[in-house]
């Protein structure tokens, strides 16, 4: 008899979510069937959708996520015991899994000497965000400015890498100094700006002397407005997230000052991204991501969190900012 362990939505979130909103509970899983596995969870992810997915949720309903799990029984010979798949299973140690339906799990390839962490980051759902929307959406030139909000974050990061093998001059918003100058260091960003620190205009202006011509926007709001403001004629934007948002109430959201007129005068043009369309095509940026991996080109960090027990702490955390590029728990 298995016992996985899980996490329920207790109560919706009112603000930023807190620890006393989740429940975790226990339950006896049954023998798996023919066509069944049954899977382990090695690692989970946090992710900021979860926060702003929620609000459609049931209170006690099991939160959404997704895993990297090892295959620990099988009825099923392609998914045999002992490979490790990614999967969009909830919040849960352990899941039985028929292989029907949307989101059918996959096994990973041998990642060798990478951490399997990595399938749920730059090998995972937010390398495949960065891989389909950048390039395609933003449509970087050589030389051009290109500003990345939520630039030391698990899509940021790897947003400003592939910015930069496109020979752009690539500018940071990030929300300390720590991490501005970590990505700075680590990563080839040419410069960055601090969103939490006074006249994030200003910043921008000494940052980006020559203006704007790509514009990746992970937080929308204030600071989405006051980079549209500074985009040169022409200049692209693409919407992949709108985390200063997620935190509030769906029937009252934020008030922001009025970007259409920017958007006329300099003839922008912004498109929104989802990469749930692209999901069935996850091999084709795994595979560009390890082969730049491998050549050095591309590098990654991620923020670990120890122990199934803090999933709601490593949420809570990386809506807080406290994560470098991708959050992720060690089960
Ligand atoms: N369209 C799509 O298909 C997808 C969209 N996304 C979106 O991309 C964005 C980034 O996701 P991901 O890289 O996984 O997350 P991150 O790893 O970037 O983690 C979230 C970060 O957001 C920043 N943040 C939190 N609150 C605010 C705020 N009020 N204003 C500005 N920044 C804030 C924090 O960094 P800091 O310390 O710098 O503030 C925090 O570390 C999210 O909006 C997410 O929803 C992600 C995947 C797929
Ligand atoms: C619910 C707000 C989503 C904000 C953008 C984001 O982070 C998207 C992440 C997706 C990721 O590819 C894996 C998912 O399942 C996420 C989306 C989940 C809900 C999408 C709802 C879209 C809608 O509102 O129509």
């Amino acid at each position: 008899m298995v016992i996985a362990r899980k996490f329920l939505l207790a109560k919706h979130f009112n603000g930023p979510p807190n620890v006393d909103d989740f429940k975790i509970i226990e339950e006896d899983l049954p023998d798996i069937k023919d066509g069944e596995f049954l899977a382990e969870a090695v690692y989970l992810s946090v992710d900021p959708y979860m926060r702003a997915y929620s609000h459609r949720m049931t209170e006690g309903s099991p939160m959404v996520g997704s895993q990297v799990a090892k295959i620990i029984e099988s009825k099923n010979e392609d998914f045999p015991v002992g490979k490790y798949i990614a999967a969009n299973f909830d919040w849960q140690t352990h899941t039985i899994s028929s292989t029907d339906g949307v989101g059918t799990p996959y096994l990973l390839p041998d990642l060798e000497e990478l951490p399997l962490s990595y399938g749920l980051s730059v090998l995972g759902m937010p390398g495949n965000t960065a891989y389909f929307s950048f390039l395609d959406i933003c449509k970087p030139k050589a030389g051009e400015t290109v500003i990345i909000s939520g630039a030391a974050g698990a899509v940021g990061i790897i947003v400003g890498q592939v910015a930069k093998m496109q020979s752009c001059r690539v500018i940071g918003i990030t929300g300390s100094d720590d991490k501005g100058q970590y990505i700075v260091e680590n990563f080839g960003f040419d410069g960055y700006v601090n969103y939490k620190r006074e006249n994030l205009e200003e910043q921008l202006k000494q940052a980006a002397p020559e203006g704007i011509d790509c514009y990746y926007d992970n937080v929308a709001g204030e600071i989405s407005t006051t980079v549209i403001k500074q985009m040169n004629t022409f200049g692209r934007i693409c919407i992949c997230g709108s985390i200063s948002s997620y935190n509030t109430d769906i029937n009252n959201p934020p008030k922001v000052s009025c970007v259409q007129l920017h958007m006329l005068r300099k003839q922008l043009l912004m498109q929104g991204f989802q990469s749930i369309p692209y999901r069935n095509r996850i091999f084709e940026s795994i595979n560009q991501h390890l082969e730049w991996i491998r050549e050095g080109k591309l590098k990654y960090i991620e923020t670990i969190t120890e122990g199934f027990e803090n999933m709601p702490k490593a949420f809570i955390e990386m809506l807080e900012g406290k994560n470098l590029g991708k959050a992720v728990v060690k089960v």
